[in-house]
């Protein structure tokens, strides 16, 4: 195995035609003679009778699967799963889930499947659930997680634990996990909870504590790279097509009718991409990846004219991190994690559209402005976002029972696998505007590509 010595966490291991399994840490990467034990699932009634239900341990994910004769192998991942023997006497585990960050559809159906994969796969009985986010750890009090306290919170929205931004201290944190005397912490959150919870494994690492830190990703933007989608991503963009109907329904009853929908994503369009890819009644999509203009010829103002000419209405999606540049104001500001607070740019736009065309005689046009941002994100997941929600739950409770830590669990091109956590902080997703999905958004609206804002025109003002 081949190590590279610069961080502790990241473990390459090399082999013929260029393959590279980027590996995840192991508590026996730094505690000596850890006993290991029989899994619990060779004696169960559901599991046993699968023939090959263990993962080999050599079995590993390709990153990219679109190669050619001569490629090299190029990056892997662990295979997620269960495998033969485990770290942790189930009686002696004693787990923690904390949520933090925005809502997302399927937290609690990751809550549900860690204390029920922990409990029925592993006998594991004592799970505890911290309140409120990673603050929670130093400032709240627990609860109990049992299969039968969380056996409907899946069809409900947001999490049951709470969640919020801000508050990260690494010390207090590992603290307060080794007071409770914590070996197995699920954490779950975006970029940012990740960036915390590999700071807590790197200082649990530090203190030779044997607890394994899991991740499971969330983001409703899914601007977490490497993975294929986040979890409650479809239920979002699902959710997006009745605001994106009424608009169209509002749009169609009057003369020249203007919808207009603002969608999440502070810094990815995927929600706005796919939300308009799957109505097929969006004229127009803006993002954060590609900047629009208003003025001008290839301007916003002379689409929407075309667009009214043509067809009598228009339905206009927008995401919320798009033309921030365009909403001047001095102050930039934060939120307690440190993420930009953004000006509400559908409002914005609303008003300058309104304003645009009354000023310049163009047209009489109605316009109806709708914010769905919260109710996307605060509704249950749907049936395939509980199935994915479930797997990658029993993904973190396989990989933390088989002893390895500082991971988090992803669908890597359809397989479920253990990424480290530099690996999905370290960027963050987003749409590439010269990839085949912008391309097949543009062809389904035709709007402008806004590349060439006229002379004159600053690109970012109108
Ligand atoms: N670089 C960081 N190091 C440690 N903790 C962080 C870091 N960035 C964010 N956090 C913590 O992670 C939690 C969630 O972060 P936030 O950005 O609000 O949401 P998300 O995880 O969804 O991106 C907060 O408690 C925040 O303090
Ligand atoms: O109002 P809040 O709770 O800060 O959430 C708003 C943000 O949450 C998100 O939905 C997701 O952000 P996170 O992944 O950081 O939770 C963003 O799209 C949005 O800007
Ligand atoms: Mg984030």
């Amino acid at each position: 195995m081949a190590s590279n010595g610069v961080d502790e966490q990241i473990k390459l291991v090399e082999g013929p035609a260029g393959y590279v399994l980027e590996d995840v840490p192991h508590l026996s990467d730094y505690i000596l003679d850890l006993p290991t034990y029989p899994n619990p699932l060779q004696s169960n009634a559901a599991y046993s009778v699968v023939r090959q239900y263990f993962v080999d341990e050599d079995d590993t994910v390709q990153e990219k699967i679109v190669v050619h004769k001569d490629s090299p192998r190029g990056t892997h991942f662990r295979r997620a799963g269960p495998r033969q023997k485990v770290y942790f006497k189930p009686s002696d585990v004693r787990a923690c889930i904390v949520t933090c960050g925005g809502l997302c559809p399927g937290l609690n159906t990751v809550i549900r499947e860690i204390v029920c994969g922990l409990h029925f796969m592993y006998g594991v009985t004592e799970v505890i659930g911290v309140d409120c986010g990673f603050r929670g750890f130093y400032s709240k009090n627990t609860v109990a997680l049992t299969p039968k306290t969380v056996s409907d919170i899946h069809k409900r929205g947001g999490t049951i634990l709470g969640t919020s931004r801000g508050g990260h201290d690494t010390s207090k944190i590992v603290d307060n996990i080794q007071d409770r005397e914590i070996n197995q912490v699920y954490i779950i959150g975006g970029d940012g909870t990740q960036k915390g919870a590999n700071a807590i494994y790197k200082e649990i690492r530090r203190r030779g504590l044997k607890v394994a830190v899991a991740g499971i990703p969330k983001t409703i933007d899914n601007d977490i790279p490497v993975i294929d989608k986040s979890f409650g991503f479809d239920t979002a963009v699902e959710e997006a097509q009745r605001a994106i109907n009424a608009a169209h329904v509002e749009a169609t009853s009057v003369e020249n009718g203007i919808g207009i929908v603002k969608l999440m994503g502070r810094y990815s369009g995927f929600i706005a991409m796919y939300a308009t890819l799957a109505s097929r009644d969006v004229d127009c999509c803006l993002i954060p990846e590609s900047p629009f203009y208003l003025e001008g010829k290839g301007g916003l103002y002379e689409f929407i004219a075309k667009r009214l000419r043509e067809n009598g209405h228009m339905v206009i999606v927008i995401a919320e991190g798009a033309g921030q540049d365009l909403v001047a104001e001095s102050i930039e500001q934060q939120d307690a994690s440190g993420n930009k607070l953004l000006k509400d740019v559908g409002l914005w736009m609303s008003l300058k559209i309104k304003e645009y065309f009354a000023k310049h005689n163009v047209m009489d046009i109605t316009l109806k402005y709708i914010d769905p941002t919260y109710m996307i994100r605060a509704i249950p997941a749907n049936a395939s976002d509980n199935v994915y929600s479930t797997l990658l739950a029993q993904s973190a409770v396989h990989g933390a029972m088989a002893g390895y830590t500082g991971f988090v669990s992803g669908l890597v091109n359809g397989r479920h696998t253990y990424i480290p956590f530099n690996r999905i902080t370290e960027r963050q997703n987003k749409v590439v505007i010269t990839d085949r999905m912008w391309a097949r958004m543009l062809s389904s609206t035709n709007q402008p590509s806004f590349m060439n804002p006229p002379k004159g025109t600053t690109e970012f003002t109108d």
